[in-house]
């Protein structure tokens, strides 16, 4: 999952797009990339790195115009160290098209060969964004005769974008001279929303965005998502047009931006990520309580950061105290989404700390928000111990991961997951646990979209069951073979 956000604006824009970029940046923190459009003209900038560390003044002073967008890279596909697949991507023709893209796509070795083959188009990195930029170049060169370019031309481009890629794509474009498109792939898998500000003065201003939160802190009211399917084109004074583009869209969105990917202050697909935590906290309480006595528990601790509102949760329902035994590093990231195993695994070290007064001698009950690769949860457990700990039992927000996840989190590999051809009991004497216990996959989807317009999630990564037809035993083994550099 990356981050991405589009703007047009009636001021310059480099520094709106810069300031949504720093609210995005739990969502990748390998790469950072802004465009902006001065009528004709595009200007981009991007580098290796996290958003404070890629841009300097100068930089910033180059970004000229009031349309713009931007992204934070955790790479998919592709190389994450590698420069030039730090994103937005750019063709020169149409127009002059720079896009940013949150997703992955699953029929790259067909999309490539296609490109190559039929429409001749080179490709130059590993990169799935490329490709999807490509396709949409392809499909926009063959709607359009002379230099006016319509929504309506724009739309029958999306169309034929959405026949020909698979996969997730969440996706904002600027096309030169003419406006911002933003589309969603037909499952709505990666989040999307619109947002509105008035000025009063000229045109609206709007925004595309990952993640609501975004638009509240810029001031701009949250208008709606963007649909599965649907593509949004918006001129340089700020005329919308939408339309839907895809046959038979039906929204299934990936259900680990609940469990872990957004921040909980956002609001996706009409569900509150701080609520479903909560709820993920609840049910998870109900499953304890089923298996654990509960004169064996002390206290519930959290993992910081993402686990906090479900272990909240968890000790309110079960009655037990909620201490936070782990002292957290501010200065060291996510490092779920770090590239590199061994950066992961020191990484962890190095960004929590057990306080060996709320461990000596208790029953610990932990929870976290999910266990992967089982990175944390190792560490954790071997941490708590040291600390003195009488008895841990870890527990997990979210099921077993056992599946690789092939929409836009980086766990490709089946080996690499803890819990992939393991019982739990199996998984435990892994991790060094006492116990362990998981959330339930129903009791996952329950939690939540209770309450919500959502009927269904995209779980394949805890259950197997891919929603696109395309991911084959064959497709897994290849991807476990060109797994990310
Ligand atoms: O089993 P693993 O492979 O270790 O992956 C799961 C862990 O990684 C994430 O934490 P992360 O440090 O990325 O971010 P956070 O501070 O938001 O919890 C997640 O919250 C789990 O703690
Ligand atoms: N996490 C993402 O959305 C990644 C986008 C794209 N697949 C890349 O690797 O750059
Ligand atoms: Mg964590």
């Amino acid at each position: 999952m990356c981050g991405i956000v589009g703007i047009v604006s009636s001021q310059p824009v480099n520094q709106q797009v810069y300031d949504a970029l720093l609210l995005l940046q739990h969502r990748g923190q390998d790469s950072t990339g802004i465009a902006t459009a001065d009528g004709s003209t595009l200007h981009l900038q991007k580098a290796n790195g996290q958003v404070r560390e890629a841009y300097r003044t100068r930089d910033m002073r180059n970004l000229v115009g009031t349309t713009g967008l931007g992204h934070v890279r955790y790479a998919t596909k592709g190389n994450a160290f590698n420069e030039q697949e730090a994103q937005p991507f750019y063709v020169n023709a149409p127009y002059g098209i720079i896009l940013v893209h949150n997703g992955n796509l699953t029929n790259t070795p067909q999309l490539t060969d296609e490109l190559f083959r039929i429409d001749r188009r080179h490709l130059n990195t590993t990169s799935d964004t490329e490709l999807l930029v490509n396709v949409l170049a392809n499909e926009l060169q063959d709607q359009v005769s002379g230099l006016d370019l319509n929504p309506e031309q724009v739309f029958t481009a999306i169309e034929r974008v959405h026949n020909r890629v698979e996969g997730s794509y969440a996706a904002i474009a600027l096309i030169a001279g003419h406006g911002l498109l933003a589309f969603r792939d037909p499952f709505g898998i990666r989040p999307l929303v619109l947002g509105r500000r008035q000025t009063g003065l000229v045109g609206d201003e709007w925004i595309v965005a990952s993640e609501s939160l975004v638009l509240e802190s810029a001031g701009y009211e949250l208008v709606r998502d963007v649909a599965p399917g649907e593509a949004i084109f918006i001129t340089p004074d700020g005329e919308m047009f939408s339309k839907q583009c895809a046959r038979a869209p039906v929204l299934i969105p990936c259900s680990f931006e609940y469990v872990y990917l957004a921040r909980p202050d956002s609001i996706m697909n009409g569900i509150s990520v701080y609520e479903a935590r909560l709820r993920l906290g609840d049910k998870l309480a109900d499953t304890i309580a089923k298996y654990t006595p509960m004169g064996d528990i002390d206290v519930v601790m959290p993992i910081p950061d993402s686990s906090r509102p479900a272990a909240m949760q968890v000790a309110q329902k079960l009655g037990v105290e909620y201490r936070e035994g782990f002292y957290k590093n501010r200065y060291v990231g996510r490092t779920f989404i770090m590239p590199g195993q061994a950066e992961r695994k020191k990484s962890v070290k190095q960004k929590l700390n057990a306080m060996s007064s709320e461990f000596k001698g208790k029953n610990i009950l932990i929870v976290d928000d999910s266990i992967v690769r089982g990175t944390t949860s190792k560490e954790i457990v071997q941490m708590a111990r040291e600390a003195g700990a009488n008895k841990v039992t870890f527990t997990s927000a979210a099921p077993p991961v056992r599946f690789p996840h092939v929409y836009g989190i980086n766990m490709p590999t089946r080996a690499e997951l803890v819990a992939h051809g393991r019982k739990i009991p199996e998984i435990a004497m892994e991790m060094g646990a006492d116990a362990l216990i998981y959330q339930e996959v129903a009791d996952m989807q329950a939690a939540i979209i209770a309450g919500s317009e959502v009927n269904s999630l995209e779980m394949s990564c805890f259950t197997g069951d891919y929603i696109s037809g395309n991911i084959t035993p064959a497709y897994l083994d290849w991807l476990e073979q060109t797994q990310l550099s």
